[in-house]
């Protein structure tokens, strides 16, 4: 049965306590729910949720990952997860949890195979994501970290119906096109009375290798404008580096490369924090 009085979103929800469909897990107490959506796939929004959720790690918070991409569950991967398995009884499913204690739960974990594809309609879809919530352990969390499906379609509304989510953090990149689709998402949070945290610019910029001199890759952006507009803070500029693109295998990169990506992650956390 829903519980508002445990609820994660309790004080900055728009729901009533009599019709909300959230049935939580006994045994799972998360403080905040952030959502991890771009409107538009492959700006980075997979890779954005692990960074998030690993520096989030290092300040000392206990963390999850749901991965809500059902159809494209990347994040196995980027955690270098991918041959693990989740197990479980009846009603309860157990994370695989990370070196770091990052526990992570995601639809290729109950596949045999990683390459096998989820050719579900979407209320089969939708009813496996809202068991991540309610069959899933999760145990205690300060955040439990979504990573949305792309788009505004189906899994993301039944999401945003069914989940206390505190916040979302949208993933943008400098491009005008990418820019109007997520103000599409924007406005479904909008529509869904679920509250916007702020923005991540992803793959903002290059660093050249010889002078470390930041070059950003378009000549205009109207990212200012678009921040503007819908009254979001940027939390933070993240740059195209091999490091993110080879995340899952982060202690094989130097200290001054992990220190870098630490840098410009550290305004993505500070602002989230302070957004809450
Ligand atoms: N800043 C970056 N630097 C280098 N590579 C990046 C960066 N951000 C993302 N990538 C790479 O771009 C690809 C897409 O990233 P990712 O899977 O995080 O995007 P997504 O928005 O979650 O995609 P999808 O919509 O398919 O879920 C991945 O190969 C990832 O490693």
């Amino acid at each position: 049965m829903s519980d508002c009085s445990t609820c994660p979103s309790k004080g900055s929800c728009g729901k009533d306590e009599a019709t909300c469909g959230i049935v939580s897990n006994p045994h799972s107490h998360i403080q905040h729910v952030i959502g991890i959506m771009s409107g538009k796939g492959g700006v980075g929004k997979s890779s954005m949720t692990v960074l998030l959720a690993k520096q989030l790690c290092k300040a000392g918070y206990r963390v999850g990952i749901m991965d809500a991409d059902m159809t494209g569950p990347s994040i196995p991967r980027l955690m270098g997860l991918a041959h693990e398995h989740a197990y479980g009884s009846n009603d309860a499913i157990e994370p695989v949890v990370d070196k770091d204690g990052i526990k992570v739960m995601s639809l290729n974990f109950l596949l045999e195979d990683e390459n096998q594809p989820v050719v579900w309609r979407g209320p089969i879809i939708a009813n496996a994501v809202k068991q991540f919530w309610s069959d899933v352990v999760w145990g205690d969390l300060d955040f439990l970290l979504i990573d949305m499906p792309p788009g505004t379609g189906d899994v993301a509304l039944t999401l945003m119906q069914s989940l206390p989510i505190s916040g979302m953090v949208m993933v943008s990149t400098p491009q005008p096109m990418v820019s109007m689709i997520v103000s599409k998402a924007i406005n479904m949070c909008k529509e869904m009375k679920i509250r916007v945290l702020g923005v991540i610019e992803n793959m903002s910029y290059i660093i050249c290798p010889d002078c470390q001199k930041r070059i950003d890759l378009y000549q205009s952006n109207d990212m200012e404008a678009f921040l503007k507009r819908n009254d979001l803070p940027l939390f933070a500029e993240l740059p195209m580096m091999d490091l993110i693109a080879n995340i899952h295998k982060d202690d094989d990169y130097t200290s001054d490369a992990i220190a870098l990506l630490d840098e410009a992650m550290k305004p993505a956390v500070d602002g989230l924090l302070k957004a809450l």
